[in-house]
């Protein structure tokens, strides 16, 4: 394990290997808050993170989860139909959510009719009503919600969600959803959680895997503060969580350009 001041970061020699101890970490974490009778607010993404939570669906974890308990959201979204190849509701309901008991009006996909604008204002509605009806807190602090786990992946560029180097909605200050149209990698169109909500959230759990993340994760990680200028942080390196714990969960391709000291 190695540690960036308060990041904590586990490697594991193989991806088979950190995707069981992300089924021990999350099912542990759900188990803790649930067992006191709470709803655990779970947060996904899309693109490989998926594959990486297949343990999780398996013997022994899938028994020893709550599943009742759960809200599912997504940290981003595609605007395309709920059944479309690009979909991350597609990803998350064939790869894990129809593997397990999650009552399905605690799954909380995006208007999938509406463009980019409104289905951003239609899931940022959405989560302040779950705010008013006790299924959100909010941070005391920002105000923003706190979702008890974001399960994160990371793109090869440092991004993460969908909020991606370089681009003006990485200053978005004030809204909890936003969108984008000219998003660099395809498809276009999506909506994002912004930084202030991923900052509130109390636990984050960012899976990379795979030699092309090496350059993003030495950055990330690495000892180099020659680009500790804002604008030039990745946008992985722009997560600061208010109150939360962040854990990478690396395999060794993704962190063989990183001196451990
Ligand atoms: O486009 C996206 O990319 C990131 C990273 O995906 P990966 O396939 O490189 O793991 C993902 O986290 C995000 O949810 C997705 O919309």
């Amino acid at each position: 394990m190695a540690s960036k001041e308060d990041q904590k970061v586990l490697i594991f020699d193989t991806e088979e290997e950190l995707s069981i101890s992300l089924a021990e970490y999350t099912a542990k974490l759900s188990n803790k808050i649930t067992s006191h009778g709470a709803t655990f607010t779970v947060v996904l993404s899309g693109g490989t993170l998926i594959d990486s939570l297949r343990k999780l669906v398996g013997s022994p974890y899938v028994d020893s989860v709550d599943w009742a308990k759960w809200h599912v959201f997504w940290v981003d979204e595609r605007v395309v139909p709920k059944d479309h190849p690009d979909s991350n509701y597609k990803l998350a309901l064939d790869g894990f959510l129809s593997k397990v008991p999650i009552p399905a009006d605690q799954v909380y996909a995006i208007n999938d009719t509406l463009p980019p604008e409104g289905a951003a204002d239609d899931y940022e509605a959405c989560l302040k009503y779950l705010v008013r009806t006790g299924i959100l807190n909010v941070s005391a602090t920002s105000g923003f919600p706190i979702f008890d786990l974001m399960l994160l992946g990371m793109g090869p560029d440092g991004h993460i969600a969908s909020l991606f180097p370089g681009h003006p909605l990485l200053n978005e200050k004030e809204r909890w959803v936003t969108y984008i149209k000219d998003s660099p990698k395809p498809p276009p169109q999506r909506i994002t959680f912004t930084f202030p909500v991923i900052n509130a959230s109390a636990n984050i759990f960012l899976v990379v895997n795979g030699a092309e993340l090496a350059d993003a994760v030495k950055k990330a990680l690495g000892h180099d503060h020659n680009n500790s200028e804002s604008g030039a942080l990745l946008p992985v390196q722009r997560v600061s969580l208010e109150n939360g714990e962040f854990t990478w969960f690396a395999d060794k391709d993704a962190t063989s350009k990183l001196e451990i000291k």
